[in-house]
């Protein structure tokens, strides 16, 4: 028997701390066609699809991420724009969501009209206002065919106090930019979930809130 007694570590076994990797659950909500499938398909698989077909229920996808040494587990919930591929999932949907993201279509402003229902919804599920939630306006690519103005989709954003991106899936040189959306939400679920942490040492029952910052364009610009 070896000195010290006990098992020895089996094959794969480690001495290093067992390290949990968190999963945020990020929700993609926005009208049917906005291309949110697109927009999580970019950033979990680094592609735009040749061809999409209206999502049914909802697909998932992830993308395990590192954020100042922890490895975060992204978990996209691309959810189904039509109501009829929608109505029995939208309380699975909501429930346990850390984030979410509205999307539009920057050519056609009835998805921009409608971000107000949708906001609604997700106020109907009881998402809490610590639920950090951005806007996205896609198909920028689509320059001459753009109908909502980056003013107004701002305004919006401002009045909601949601961040605003406006990028495109299918443009090869904004996966960047697409990248920045879900790493931006990740980003600060980290620092809140600290926040709250070290809030709730300090002073128990009071949240602090997060704020946001704003790049040079006057767009939002990741906190973190
Ligand atoms: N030009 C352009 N087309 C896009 C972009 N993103 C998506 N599309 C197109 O828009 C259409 C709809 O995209 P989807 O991603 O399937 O839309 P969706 O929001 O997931 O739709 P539902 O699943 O029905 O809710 C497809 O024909 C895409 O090729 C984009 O950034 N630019
Ligand atoms: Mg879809």
């Amino acid at each position: 028997m070896a000195a010290g007694g006990g098992r020895p570590p089996g094959p794969g076994s480690s001495l290093e701390p067992y390290v949990q990797t968190r999963i945020f659950k990020i929700i993609v909500i926005g009208d049917s066609n906005v291309g949110k499938t697109c927009l999580t398909f970019r950033f979990c698989g680094g592609t735009f699809p040749d061809k999409t077909e209206a999502t049914i229920g909802v697909d998932f996808r992830e993308k395990t991420v590192e954020i100042e040494g922890e490895r975060i587990k992204v978990q996209v919930w691309d959810t189904a724009g039509q109501e009829r591929f929608r109505k029995s999932m939208v309380e699975h949907y909501y429930r346990n969501v850390h984030a979410v993201v509205f999307v539009y279509d920057v050519t056609k402003m009835t998805s921009f009209t409608n971000l107000k229902m949708w906001i609604e919804e997700c106020n109907g599920h009881a998402v809490s206002p610590l639920v950090p939630k951005v806007l996205v306006g896609n198909k920028c690519d689509l320059k001459d065919l753009i109908q909502v103005p980056s003013s107004m989709a701002l305004k919006f954003a401002d009045a909601h106090n949601m961040l605003l991106f406006e990028t495109s899936a299918k443009d090869p040189k904004e996966s960047q930019n697409v990248e920045s959306i879900f790493m931006c939400l990740a980003c600060r679920l980290k620092a809140q979930k600290s926040l709250l942490y070290r809030d709730v040492e300090k002073r128990p029952g009071r949240a602090q809130k997060l704020e946001q910052s704003r790049d040079a364009h006057g767009k939002s610009a990741c906190p973190c």
